[in-house]
This record gives structure tokens, sequence and C-alpha cells, in this order.
């Protein structure tokens, strides 16, 4: 049995995306026929399609890009947190039991608040992170912030308060993750974007490797 949990959506036609953004395209270029030996692609998307990493430039004007990005935050051990039992935002008091039962450091926390996710229809209620909740985990040595949510922040947010509280702490961001099939507990993250100049955010093929003590490991 594979210790590998595959935690990423699939990038096709329909993928929901944020209202107004760019819809996931794949078009082919060249097809195998007679003459041609090979099928080439082009792909058409927004860089925040599925499930992907923000770079920091996408919340802060003098921010790195996806290929200026240190790729260590996105590999290591990472805790699963559920929340999909609570409504609106995720707060400390939340999850503060979860994490003070954790000793050492955090350094990567990824947030399930769909009971189901939502994989061929847009939520604009989905739940946002507490700003509070990103300054306790940056005390508590964290690194990368994952949701399942499209966003930090709410939908209409314009002060991207949740967002500027990574910006502040320099936090590494995943966000559109599949985590409904996951039980709480403790992995190997492995979910490195692509290194692409410029990019304010990269798709990412998210997985997890089962290490720690969780209530599914033989
Ligand atoms: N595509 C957009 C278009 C306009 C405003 C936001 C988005 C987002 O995708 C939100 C993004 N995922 C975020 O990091 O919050
Ligand atoms: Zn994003
Ligand atoms: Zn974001």
């Amino acid at each position: 049995m594979t210790d590998i949990i595959d935690i990423s959506q699939t990038l096709g036609q329909g993928l929901p995306v944020w209202p107004g953004d760019t819809a996931f395209e794949s078009k082919p270029v060249w097809q195998i026929d007679g003459d041609c030996p090979v099928t080439v692609s082009k792909l058409t998307l927004s860089t925040h399609s599925g499930s992907h990493a923000d770079a920091p430039c996408h919340y802060d004007p003098e921010g790195a890009d996806m290929a200026a990005v240190d790729v260590q935050a996105y590999i290591g051990p990472c805790l699963i947190v559920d929340v999909s039992g609570q409504k609106g935002p995720v707060m400390w008091e939340h999850v503060a039991e979860d994490l003070e039962s954790i000793s050492g450091p955090l350094e990567r926390v990824l947030f399930r608040t769909f009971r189901t996710f939502p994989h061929d229809h847009w939520r604009s209620d989905f739940r946002a992170i507490d700003a509070g909740l990103i300054t306790a985990l940056v005390a508590r040595g964290c690194l990368l912030i994952g949701t399942d949510a499209p966003s930090l922040d709410p939908e209409e947010s314009k002060e991207l308060p949740a967002h500027n509280a990574v910006r502040e702490a320099g936090m590494a961001i995943l966000e559109g993750l599949v985590l409904d099939q996951v039980m709480p507990g403790t992995y190997e993250l492995i979910a490195p974007p692509l290194k692409i100049e410029k990019a304010d955010a990269s798709p990412v093929r998210a997985l997890l490797r089962k290490i720690g003590k969780n209530e599914n490991t033989e």
C-alpha cells in the first residue's frame, strides 16, 4: 500500500477558478499523425489555478517572484488540522488545543476547512484564515501555511489581512489543496512550485507521505 497521498486538484476543462480569472485550457499545437511523431499542447491558465503556491509578489509589490522563493519551505514535516466542523474564519482558538499538543517546531500547517472539496463548482463562501492565527503560528516557528480554500483571505477582501500577516513573517503559502480524504496528523509535505520568472503563483503537485503517528497509520 502506497504511503503517498495526492492532495492536488486535477487541472482540466471546467476547473473552478476565481471569478473573472483565466479559465484552464489545454490545446494541442502538434498532434501525432502520419507526418508528425509527437503531440505537443499549449496550456492557458491562471497562475492561481487549482492547488498552488502564492509568490510574495502576488501581495507585495516588492515581493519575490516564484523563481526566487526558497523551495525548502514546501518540503518537510507538516501537520494536517481539520477545522471543517466549525464555521466562519479559522481562528487560533479553534486550533489551539491541536497545536499546543504538538511539541517542537510547527514548520508547516495545512488546514482542512471543507467537509467535501468543491471539485466542480466555485464556492465564494470559502472560509478565510484569521490573521491572528497566522501570527500565532509564526510564534511557533511556522514557515508555511496551507489551506483547501482558494485564498487565505475572503473573496471580497481588499485589505488582505492574512496575506499581510504572511508577508510580515516571510511565510510560504499553499492554497486550493484537497484535504477531505486526509486524516489529521503529521506527514511529510512535498509540494514545490515551478521555477517561473515573474510569476505571482504556480500550480503545485502537492503530496503527503505518511511518517508520523496518525490515526490511519498501520
Ligand atoms: N485569481 C485571482 C484574481 C483576483 C484576485 C484574487 C485571485 C486569486 O486567485 C486569489 C489568490 N488565490 C490568493 O492568493 O488569494
Ligand atoms: Zn493564490
Ligand atoms: Zn493567496
